[in-house]
């Protein structure tokens, strides 16, 4: 994935400077900083959500992004909220509710889980996309201590198994540490990237 921002405005705001992002298969990066820097809008760029900005987004095929919202179907069964969006098939879909630690709650409603169990189930729907990349917005805010860990753990395993990338937006250093994300700071009006330290980059999990 590569992002070479030359800006980007809102009503003739600045709110984020010239930014160079650059991905390499598998590579992981959070992007930190204080609220208003820009971070989600950053994210949404990258999704391509928002295309109005100067620049060129190159993005592999298939991406996937899991919100602080779980943003589900709500007339849609646990296992029709995955495969519906993503073709996958019931099995495999049934095999992710499974690792998320859903299992057996195929034909339950959203609304009869938890907001942990949504979440969960979110991010197996966004695994079961199979990205090359995925992009998480402060997906473990708002979930109490036990919760938030166990998505970590949860999140750590995918990403390992799969191999995907990660562009994580937190507010939280050690989420970033635990996932073994780059950490990229947001900085200034309008916003730069300062990538820290050379040599900040944790060592790739299959390199461990
Ligand atoms: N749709 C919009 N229209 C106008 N201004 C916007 C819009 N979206 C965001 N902004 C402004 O852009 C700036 C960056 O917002 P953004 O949501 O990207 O910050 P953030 O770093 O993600 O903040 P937080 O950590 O609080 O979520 C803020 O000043 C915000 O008010």
């Amino acid at each position: 994935m590569r992002l070479e921002l030359a800006g980007k405005q809102f009503d003739g705001r600045p709110v984020l400077g010239p930014i160079t992002l650059e991905l390499a298969p598998a590579q992981r990066v959070a992007l930190l900083g204080p609220s208003g820097a820009g971070k989600t809008t950053l994210m949404r760029i990258i999704a391509g959500l928002d295309t109005r900005f100067h620049g060129l987004r190159q993005v592999p095929e298939r991406l996937a992004m899991v919100f602080q919202e779980p943003n589900l179907l709500p007339w849609r069964t646990a296992l029709q909220n995955i495969t519906l969006p993503t073709g996958t098939t019931p099995d495999a879909a049934r095999a992710l509710l499974a690792q998320v630690g859903l299992e057996g709650r195929d034909a339950a409603w959203p609304r009869q889980l938890s907001l942990g169990q949504q979440r969960r189930l979110a991010l197996a729907r966004a695994f079961a996309a199979r990205p090359q990349i995925l992009l998480m917005d402060e997906p473990f805010a708002s979930l109490d201590a036990d919760t938030a860990g166990r998505m970590l753990d949860l999140t750590a395993r995918l990403l390992d198994d799969s191999g995907a990338g990660l562009v994580l937006v937190t507010h939280d250093p050690s989420e970033a540490a635990f996932l073994r994300a780059q950490p990229l700071r947001l900085r200034g009006t309008p916003a730069t990237l300062d990538v820290g330290e050379p040599g900040a980059l944790p060592p790739h999990p299959r390199d461990i």
